[in-house]
């Protein structure tokens, strides 16, 4: 019972929802032929039920008439054999149940006949009705000679309607059988195939699957509704397989535009970052391990700068493809920004071979690149982050490897470093240095102390070196190797430049004041301000301010100042020649010391380098090297200094070489304001 509940719930769960179309079609034909044929076999019934009604009772008619007659000729002969041989015939009639003949003779006994085939009681089954029973006198020349009974079966009627309805019903099943096997093809082949196409062919598009089967192979040929609606369907179909090929065009722009470099065609940060969380989590399944290398270029903008975006361009390009070139298929490499690339190196299986790797990649940068037909050289600075070790978030490796890229440009550029935590503590460190630098240059914490510079013959003063120091509220006096080169990176050497030789002319112009002859004031620039034209402007108005004579000045530079030449520090050699400032070239003879740049730029004084000093007293080749550069500037008709003396061997030495003047911790150690005071009063007392 539950089985045929749940199944009748389903189907009109189905029905409600919507049956599939083959379904309702049959349904309709079996209802539509079927439902007809049996109202009019219904009606055909009734119909029948009455006419046969009629008839039954004249045919009962008839057999009484009949057997009355049969029976007047033996019950008048009184011949009783005669008599039951009819009531026999009689019962042969189907209808006829039982006959009974009624003498009308005293003394004469009942007749009664009954079908051998019954079972039931004459007179209880005639009082349920299911016989039916008719009396009649049996008349002879109009005299009664008895009465026949007659019992008729009132279910032969019933059983004959039953029959002809059988009959009815198989022919009606039959007919709907042959018009379902007739009509089903004709409605499977012209309405239900097609529509079942059009259903594909829409599912299909719906889909966007617009190279599936039943989108693209069916042709319609039929000119009806269908066939019309197929038509259009491929049209619809062609359109939108053409707008999607635009959309997917578009897409694909979209895609490059979004994910990829424009200028390289790299993939670009963000595909980046996806690509290693991707792998992150992939590293973190599988217990692997993986590399991100961050690249930088040195010295882009100097390219960039004196070759102009175009050539840049170009390089980066290069430096694209050979990066593509050298990497492995599974490895990524993206362009970050500007001349900075990053490489997520997958499958490391030793630690070396990132190294070797990294060695690979700096060798392909360094190979010459030709921009506007000229060979030039760059090379690359690379730090190294692993995963999961440094860090389990893209942020963190990236900022890893930076600092390990910052630890290799440290190094001297040209090098890769890996990253390493104390890397992160130092970089830290300097971050906050550089922070309070800003702060200690607005508030006076800088400081400048002055190193003696003496005649090598008399003895005198002749120049103070004013040499920076920062007077650290936390950290105590730092001195000038723990924060210029900070200074430089973060640009706030221009600042304190400015700063130094306002501080340095204002001293110089209240010692001239108080009578304190300390002779000419000598101020360090460094190679980075010496390319800002902005030196000048400062220097003047550091001059003016204080009013000391340009000639009481001197700019100390370094040899490097020199080599990168460049069009502004020409411009300000110049010029300071022409206010009369002196020029010395610091640390002579530490760097690619060029006669040329001697020749052209004729600084007044020459101050040779600590490291040659101190060797003279073990050193042959630096007590030569002492001796050639005093000849060189005596011949030029330069001043020579010579920094560091250290013991009275090396004052010795020089003064017997030829130096002109002399600096070191034998005479001095640079000295505060009051420290040099209290020297200059001991030396003249
Ligand atoms: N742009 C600027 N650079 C500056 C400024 N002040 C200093 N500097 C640069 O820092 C360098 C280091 O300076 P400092 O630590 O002050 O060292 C000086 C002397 O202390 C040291 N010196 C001098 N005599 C001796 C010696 O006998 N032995 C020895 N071991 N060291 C000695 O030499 C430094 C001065 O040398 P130099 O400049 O070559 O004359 C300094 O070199 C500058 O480059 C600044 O204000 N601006």
């Amino acid at each position: 019972m539950n089985f045929f509940l749940t199944r009748w719930r389903r189907l009109r769960l189905r029905v409600r929802k919507g049956m599939p179309l083959r379904y309702t079609m049959m349904v309709v034909v079996v209802v539509g032929v079927l439902l007809p044929a049996l109202l009019l076999l219904a009606l055909e019934q009734r119909i029948s039920e009455k006419s046969q009604q009629a008839l039954l009772t004249q045919s009962e008619t008839a057999l009484m008439k009949i057997g009355s007659v049969s029976i007047a000729e033996p019950m008048w002969v009184v011949d009783r054999v005669a008599l039951d041989a009819a009531a026999v015939r009689l019962l042969e009639s189907p209808q006829i149940v039982a006959v009974r003949i009624e003498d009308g003779l005293a003394n004469t006994p009942v007749l009664e006949r009954v079908r051998a085939d019954f079972t039931g009681d004459l007179d209880r089954d005639t009082a349920g009705a299911r016989l039916s029973r008719r009396a009649q006198a049996v008349m002879r020349n109009g005299e009664s000679l008895g009465t026949l009974v007659l019992w008729f079966d009132a279910d032969y009627g019933r059983g004959l309607l039953q029959a002809r309805r059988d009959q009815m019903l198989v022919l009606v099943l039959l007919q709907t059988l042959a018009i379902l096997a007739v009509l089903m093809p004709i409605l499977v082949t012209r309405v239900l195939r097609p529509i079942e196409r059009l259903k594909e062919h829409a599912s299909a598009l719906l889909e966007h699957n617009l190279d599936a089967p039943a989108a693209q192979l069916f042709v319609w040929r039929r000119h009806d509704e269908l066939g019309l609606l197929g038509r259009h369907l491929g049209r619809v179909q062609e359109e939108l397989r053409e707008l999607f090929m635009q959309l997917g065009k578009k897409n694909a722009q979209l895609q490059q535009m979004a994910f990829y470099d424009q200028l390289t065609g790299l993939p670009n940060r963000s595909l980046f970052i996806d690509l290693v969380q991707r792998e992150m989590l992939a590293a973190e399944r599988n217990g692997q391990h993986f590399g991100i290398f961050f690249i930088d270029l040195d010295r882009f903008k100097a390219v960039n700068d004196s070759m102009g975006h175009a050539a840049g361009d170009a390089l980066l390009i290069e430096v694209a493809r050979r990066l593509r070139e050298v990497l492995r298929e599974v490895d990524v490499v993206c362009r970050q920004s500007g001349d900075e690339f990053l490489v997520l190196v997958r499958d490391i299986d030793h630690w070396e071979s990132l190294g070797e790797l990294a060695q690979r990649i700096l060798r392909v940068v360094e190979a010459p690149v030709v921009l506007a037909q000229i060979p030039v050289k760059v090379s690359a600075s690379m730090g190294i982050a692993l995963f999961p070790e440094d860090g389990r978030d893209f942020e963190t490796l990236v900022k890893n490897a930076d600092i390990a890229v910052y630890q290799a440009k440290t190094l001297g550029r040209a090098r890769y470093s890996f990253y390493h935590s104390e890397l992160n503590s130092r970089l830290l460190a300097n971050l906050e240095l550089e922070q309070e630098l800003a702060y200690a240059i607005d508030h006076n914490q800088l400081v400048l102390h002055y190193q003696p510079q003496v005649d090598a013959s008399g003895g005198q003063l002749v120049a103070v070196e004013a040499l920076v120091r920062w007077q650290h509220p936390t950290r105590g006096l730092l001195y000038p190797a723990q924060f210029i080169g900070l200074a430089e990176e973060s640009g706030q050497i221009a600042e304190m430049g400015v700063w130094t030789l306002r501080e340095a002319c204002r001293q110089l112009a209240d010692w001239t004041a108080r009578g304190i002859m300390v002779g000419n004031m000598a101020v360090n620039v460094s190679a980075l301000e010496f390319r800002d034209h902005r030196l000048l402007d400062s220097l003047q108005a550091a001059l003016e301010a204080s009013g000391v004579p340009p000639q009481r000045l001197e700019i100390e530079i370094t040899e490097s100042v020199l080599m990168a030449e460049t069009e502004t520090s020409q411009r300000i050699i110049e010029r300071l020649r022409q206010i009369g400032v002196g020029i010395a070239i610091d640390d002579f003879g530490t760097g690619y010391s060029s006669l040329a740049y001697l020749k052209r730029l004729r600084p007044h004084q020459l101050k040779i380098d600590r490291s040659f000093v101190n060797d003279t007293e073990t050193d042959s080749d630096s007590r030569a090297i002492v001796k050639g550069v005093i000849g060189l500037a005596n011949a030029l008709g330069l001043n020579v200094v010579a920094e560091g003396v250290e013991t009275a061997e090396q004052q010795q030495f020089l003064i017997e070489a030829g130096c002109h003047t002399l600096q070191g911790y034998f005479i001095a150690k640079p000295l505060s304001v009051d420290a040099l005071e209290d020297w200059l009063r001991k030396r003249t007392a």
